[in-house]
């Protein structure tokens, strides 16, 4: 029997490693109440975006009891993110549809919508890709196992002839067969040297395939976002997409959001307007969020919380009420930098005699993983 917990997030001895030489979680505790704003701090490559993809579901660690979100499995119970009640905001959205990865498949759309809905698509490639990743079209996205949503989001990825693919670990989901047949696709494709083309959807072609959406949500939030329904999406700015992007993860009422660095992109009223958007969420319905940023700007009211990561490990939590270097008056980023800059370099994780930690993908040897040797911009 699963213990109750009446925090939002709890990690208990989490460990967690890309290279079982050097763990970057190793022994991990967190605990987060609900209706919390949390901040996360800490200098590049210190583990936030790992810490929150964690949390999100999309790496497995440990068993059960480890990864602890809204009293369920952040990996194992993928309802938590399929009804919505945990969303993440994070990475690219990048502009070229090659880029596999970061298309949202939350929420009650068939297999058919999503992939019909990629405009300007050479009809014999789709059946091509249709076939070779076994996709049944009248699967509902809400309802299919991590592997079916995995092989449509790689069939969007697809569509159109890419001429940089970037890859990331996304074939984890998939059987063996499917893993083959798709390498062999690539190699095929690497070899033809196709001409690329740019995916072309609307924004309310995104927006408005997201089912089971409440319409007055939906509008408060394009109204917020200042979205203009007849945007092509490959046409529009980086801060344009990423409002799109903003507005369909937004769509469904979370519990627990997981922010990483959204805001980028945005100009600084649709900045302060989402902010203000995020605390009533929580404020009103207990909501809970975490947001790694780097842009502190105006959220030291905002927070309630804040958390700081040094190479893997959590330093401190503090309530930013509570906070005594505020009370100085100063602000969040010069306590901050005060923070990043005491930290020297002898005090970088140094193991020795790593523990054995569970490897994060069966294909971690595979000559598939060697695809990343290229270079991948966030
Ligand atoms: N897919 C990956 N494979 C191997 N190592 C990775 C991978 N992703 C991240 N890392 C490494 O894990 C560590 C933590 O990376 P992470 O992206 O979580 O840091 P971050 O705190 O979000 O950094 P930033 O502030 O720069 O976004 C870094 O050393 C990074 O190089």
């Amino acid at each position: 029997m699963e213990e109750v917990d009446s925090s939002s997030i709890r990690v208990s001895g989490m460990q967690f490693a890309y290279d079982a030489q050097s763990p970057l979680f190793v022994d991990f505790n967190l605990k987060i109440l609900p209706g919390s704003r949390c901040l996360l701090v800490g200098a590049n490559g210190s583990g936030k975006t790992t810490l929150l993809k964690i949390l999100a579901g999309k790496h497995m660690v440990g068993g059960r009891d480890v990864v602890r979100v809204l009293n369920s499995s952040a990996f194992h119970d993928t309802n938590l993110v399929c009804n919505g009640d945990l969303s993440y905001l994070g990475g690219s959205w990048s502009k070229t549809i090659g880029s596999a990865g970061d298309v949202p498949l939350q929420g009650d759309f068939s297999a058919e919508h999503m992939i019909f809905g990629v405009d300007g698509v050479d009809p014999v490639r789709r059946e091509k890709l249709i076939e070779l990743l076994d996709i049944d079209l009248q699967w509902r996205m809400h309802k299919v196992s991590d592997g079916q949503r995995r092989r449509v989001q790689i069939c969007m990825g697809l569509l159109h002839p890419f001429q940089v693919l970037l890859l990331d670990e996304i074939t984890v989901d998939l059987d063996v067969v499917a893993r083959l047949d798709l390498l062999d696709f690539f190699k095929e494709e690497c070899e033809q040297g196709d001409v690329p083309l740019q995916g072309d959807f609307s924004a309310e072609h995104m927006i408005f395939g997201v089912d089971g959406v409440d319409p007055v949500r939906r509008e408060k939030l394009i109204e917020l976002l200042d979205i203009d329904l007849q945007w092509r999406m490959h046409k529009v700015s980086d801060g344009q997409r990423r409002r799109v992007q903003i507005c369909m993860g937004l769509l469904h009422p979370f519990q627990v959001l997981l922010l990483d660095e959204i805001t980028v992109d945005l100009d600084v009223v649709a900045r302060l307007d989402l902010l203000d958007f995020f605390k009533e969420e929580c404020e009103q319905r207990g909501a809970t969020i975490v947001y790694a940023t780097h842009i502190y700007d105006g959220l030291e009211t905002w927070a309630t919380d804040l958390a700081y990561i040094q190479d893997g490990v959590l330093k401190r939590t503090d309530k930013l009420s509570e906070l005594g270097e505020l009370k100085n008056s100063a602000n969040l980023l010069s306590v901050v930098e005060s923070w990043l800059r005491s930290e020297t370099k002898h005090e970088k994780k140094k193991p020795i005699n790593p523990p054995q930690i569970q490897k994060t993908s069966p294909f971690d040897s595979s000559p598939f993983k060697s695809s990343r040797h290229m270079a991948y911009y966030r």
